[in-house]
């Protein structure tokens, strides 16, 4: 791309108006901040400062990672903690052009603290309502569980986050090997008859069969990650049949070893099989960029244009869990950028 057309590409990409449907509110801790908090609730960290922070974002796969994630989230509190954490990353997506996003939540590594749910979901919410007020940036708030914990106690904790209200739906998440999506076909089928939105991390370092299952058994409505689909036609063509959509994660992929390099990802192969594709952060704070960074490189890594950062937006439009007439706003603000900025 000339320098020229590669400033106007990104400002393109920055000031469009965006959607982000996979983001761990704890992964958007950045290192200040988790000094910060460690400092002001005198929790011990290994890291001396900001640098040695830093250099242990070091990761060789999904588990090394989530090491110093649920490390990191031990720094987490007070409802004052979450309500800045949640505050600062609604503030980036004001930066970042995000007019609607996703945002999941980990309770049980905070419960294992000691921590009580409505402190953590108390912090997060207020933020949320803020932003809405204050920036007119919408969100809906996902319970994950982990699923390398048993998953006995989960029925309770989702009854006891109904009773505070605010979800918009359930996730899966943590560590994917060995923890197969049926463990949790009990607490996911409460869920739906409870009319919640359901979604699981499958096919990021685990198999396509982690993907059927999820399908099949917990009924989700989106597949988080799920890259490793492409290993298997017959899974493909069942995406393809129900539209269902999966939240690609980039800079995630390349951090966690899923790929070697990002000119190796298979978005690019994914958006050419038809499906229903959208990129997303992740872990911002610990992979090297939010929304826009993701898809500034990914695009550019993979000698994409902006026609495929269009679809992955309208993507993103039509897989989040708006009502219909939020869509409809949603879609025609793109369209308007659009059709203003190729003016
Ligand atoms: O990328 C992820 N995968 C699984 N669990 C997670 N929890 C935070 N980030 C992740
Ligand atoms: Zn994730």
């Amino acid at each position: 791309m000339k320098e020229e057309s590669k400033i106007e590409f990104e400002s393109f990409v920055k000031h469009m108006p965006k959607v982000e449907l996979h983001l761990h509110i704890e992964g958007t801790l950045e290192p200040e901040m988790l000094l910060r908090f460690a400092q002001r609730n005198e929790i011990n960290l290994p890291y001396k400062d900001i640098e040695s922070a830093r250099s242990a974002y070091q990761f060789k796969d999904l588990q090394s990672f989530l090491n110093v994630y649920y490390l990191g989230a031990s720094v987490l509190r007070e409802e004052l903690d979450f309500y800045e954490l949640t505050k600062a990353y609604l503030q980036r997506c004001k930066q970042q052009g995000i007019m609607h996003t996703e945002i999941f939540f980990d309770p049980q590594t905070h419960l294992s603290h000691g921590i009580a749910l409505d402190v953590v979901m108390g912090g997060i919410r207020s933020a949320l309502a803020e932003a809405e007020c204050e920036w007119g940036i919408s969100s809906a708030l996902i319970l994950c569980f982990e699923r390398d914990r048993d998953a006995e106690s989960t029925v309770s904790l989702l009854h006891d986050a109904m009773k505070i209200g605010g979800i918009a739906g359930i996730g899966l998440d943590s560590a994917e090997l060995g923890n197969p999506p049926r463990k949790f076909q009990e607490v996911f089928q409460r869920a739906k008859n409870l009319g919640l939105h359901r979604v699981a991390h499958a096919g990021e370092e685990g198999p396509p069969e982690y993907i059927w299952e999820a399908l099949n058994l917990l009924k989700v409505e989106r597949i988080d990650h799920g890259v490793r689909c492409l290993e298997d036609s017959g899974l493909v063509e069942r995406l393809l049949e129900e539209r269902i959509p999966l939240t690609v994660c980039p800079f995630s992929n390349v951090e966690l070893k899923v790929f070697p390099d990002l000119e190796s990802h298979n978005l690019g192969k994914m958006i050419d099989a038809g499906l229903h594709v959208t990129i997303n952060s992740d872990d911002p704070a610990y992979f090297g960029g939010y929304l826009n960074e993701n898809i500034i490189s990914t695009v550019n890594c993979l000698e994409r244009d902006i026609n495929d950062i269009i679809l992955l937006q309208k993507n993103a439009i039509e897989a989040s869990f708006c009502t219909t007439e939020k869509k409809k706003q949603m879609f025609s603000a793109l369209e308007n950028y659009v059709d203003g900025f190729l003016s």
